[in-house]
């Protein structure tokens, strides 16, 4: 009865709550059940249940800019390049060398800045972050701690959600600034020798460090948003956004809290190299941190580092010491030519006007034009921007052929992305061009071939590389059968050897006719004039044309 119910009403648990309306709607009535719901002395305890502990995410991301030459140094900056072979005495620190800094990294700063909406400080400082360690051969850091090149912006991202995974969710997370600083050496370890190498190559090469808000709340939010940042700087050029090769290296900072509470302690998961690595260490980050505080324990400020096995501490950090660089004058930016100082040549400025004009067309922007310009579904136009060179694949297709947008974004991302995937290529590495496809598509727009001989066709292509489309058509025999006569001798056969569903279709089951219509194009190598077949079948099983 009702009153029982109440009295176990006392439980502060949700779910408790819940699984007893449950229990109660199994075994009473359901008119009982909606006398509980409209009970107003139960609203209260939803309302003051207790609030479960979230997670909050907020990352620093260090991206390598694209540069021929390091931040202070003329040296080159080389991936592959054998190690110490790119080291100046400045990169190595000997005494008596002196910084220059590099134009076009703060040119890629600024830039970078300004596709996400940030404030470009006319004035920026630089200052050395001392600590040790073997790969930092000066033991500092020159970065930008007091003022940095730019401050106070935002990143939109949007990631696919809902039950299909097919609803595009758009969030923002606030930038805190971005600062310039050189990146250290590389220390590799050689467990047999017990060595610790030092490879100085990375030493001094420019970064951007773009330092996020507290904003998100799981590893799927912070991956999305590294994933689009990551195509923005990309489509800026300012860093090529390799995550297997440290281009872009991320740190998760990562606490739980009840929200409208004050923030949670956070630990820190360091230079993790992956989108999808970063979603589960956050994650599992999250849950870590839940699991020690309902055991009523307390969450360390500690730095835990990426490298799989997922969990190995560090030490705690050593204080920081920080102090002005010396060796640096404060780095000025100018608004626009007007503001320059006279007897400063504009080419050897930093002018933000001039910055701004060339920003390229960014991933959201072109996202949305695709989906208006060419009523493409959004996942589509997530999966043309998100492959190097495919939104300019698919717009090259479409300038050619008078096939719709609609149809083409079917074959650029079920046949020709599906075939580049498998084979590990990239859209530049495809042996069929944009013209060639549209050609074939063509083919199949002006009724010369039939779709499914279209696919067998750009099969063909795909191995023969160069043939073009006609080509193959003409050499396998592939046109369109139109030939009525023989069509009709084909569908006669099929409608005389399948009596029962032939029988279907005149009891009014219409859509049989496809599966004769499958077997005559089984006959035909899907070569039959799907039109042509359809009216002949029709007509044979006595079925009224308009069916
Ligand atoms: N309670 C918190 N929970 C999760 N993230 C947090 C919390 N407080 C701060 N953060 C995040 O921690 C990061 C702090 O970065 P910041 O560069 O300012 O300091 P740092 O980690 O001490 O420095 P660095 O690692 O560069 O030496 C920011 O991304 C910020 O959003
Ligand atoms: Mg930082
Ligand atoms: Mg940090």
């Amino acid at each position: 009865d009702s009153n029982t119910v109440i009295k176990w009403c006392i439980f502060p648990d949700l779910f408790v709550f819940n699984q007893i309306i449950y229990t109660a709607k199994r075994t009473h009535s359901r008119s009982f059940f909606y006398l509980v719901l409209s009970e107003p002395r139960l609203a209260p305890l939803c309302l003051s249940a207790p609030q479960q502990l979230v997670g909050v995410v907020g990352l620093e991301i260090h991206a390598q800019i694209n540069s021929n030459t390091k931040l202070f140094s003329g040296s080159s900056v080389r991936f592959t390049a054998p190690p110490n072979s790119l080291v100046s005495f400045f990169d190595a620190s000997l005494p008596g060398t002196l910084p220059v800094l590099n134009k076009r990294c703060v040119d890629a700063a600024v830039m970078t800045g300004l596709a996400l909406s940030c404030t470009i400080n006319r004035m920026s400082l630089f200052d050395r972050k001392h600590y040790f360690y073997a790969d930092l051969p000066a033991g500092y850091q020159i970065t930008q701690q007091r003022r940095p090149i730019a401050v106070d912006g935002t990143l939109t991202y949007c990631f696919l959600g809902g039950k299909k995974r097919s609803q595009v969710i758009r969030k923002t997370v606030n930038i805190k600034q971005i600062q310039l600083e050189q990146d250290s050496g590389k220390s590799l370890h050689d467990d047999l020798r017990s060595q610790t190498l030092i490879d100085l190559n990375r030493a001094g090469v420019g970064l951007m460090e773009l330092v996020m808000e507290p904003d998100m709340s799981c590893g799927e939010e912070a991956a999305a948003a590294v994933r689009e940042l990551q195509l923005i700087l990309q489509a800026l050029g300012t860093c090529q956004g390799n995550m297997s090769e440290g281009q872009l290296r991320v740190d998760a900072n990562v606490s739980v809290h009840k929200p409208g509470e004050p923030l949670g302690i956070r630990a820190e998961v360091k230079n993790i190299n992956s989108v999808r690595y970063l979603a589960r260490a956050i994650d599992y980050e999250i849950q870590r941190q839940i699991d020690i505080l309902q055991r009523g324990g307390t969450v360390q400020n500690e730095t835990r580092h990426s490298s799989l096995p997922y969990l190995f501490l560090s030490p705690a950090r050593p204080p920081i010491r920080f102090m002005p660089e010396p060796n640096l004058p404060p780095l000025i930016v100018y608004e626009d030519n007007a503001s320059l100082p006279t007897g400063i040549d504009a080419c050897q400025a930093v002018v933000v006007e001039t910055i701004r004009k060339v920003l390229p067309e960014l991933p959201s922007v072109k996202r949305d034009r695709l989906v208006q310009t060419y009523g493409i579904l959004p996942e589509h136009s997530f999966t043309l921007v998100n492959e190097d060179g495919l939104v300019d694949y698919f717009e090259a297709v479409l300038k050619v052929t008078k096939m719709g947008p609609r149809k083409v974004i079917g074959w650029v991302i079920k046949e020709l992305l599906g075939h580049l995937k498998q084979q590990d290529m990239s859209v530049s590495q495809s042996p069929i061009s944009p013209s060639a496809l549209a050609e074939l598509l063509e083919l199949q727009e002006t009724g010369h071939i039939s779709s499914s001989v279209a696919g067998q066709v750009f099969q063909e292509m795909w191995k023969s590389s160069g043939k073009t489309a006609l080509q193959i058509v003409q050499e396998l025999d592939l046109g369109l059968v139109s030939d009525t006569a023989q069509l009709h001798s084909i569908c006669q056969k099929v409608v005389d050897s399948n009596p029962d569903e032939v029988n279907a279709i005149r009891n009014g089951n219409k859509k049989v006719l496809n599966k004769l219509m499958g077997l005559v194009q089984k006959e035909t190598k899907g070569r039959a004039d799907p039109v042509l077949v359809r009216a002949i079948l029709q007509e044979k099983t006595l079925l009224k044309s308009d069916c």
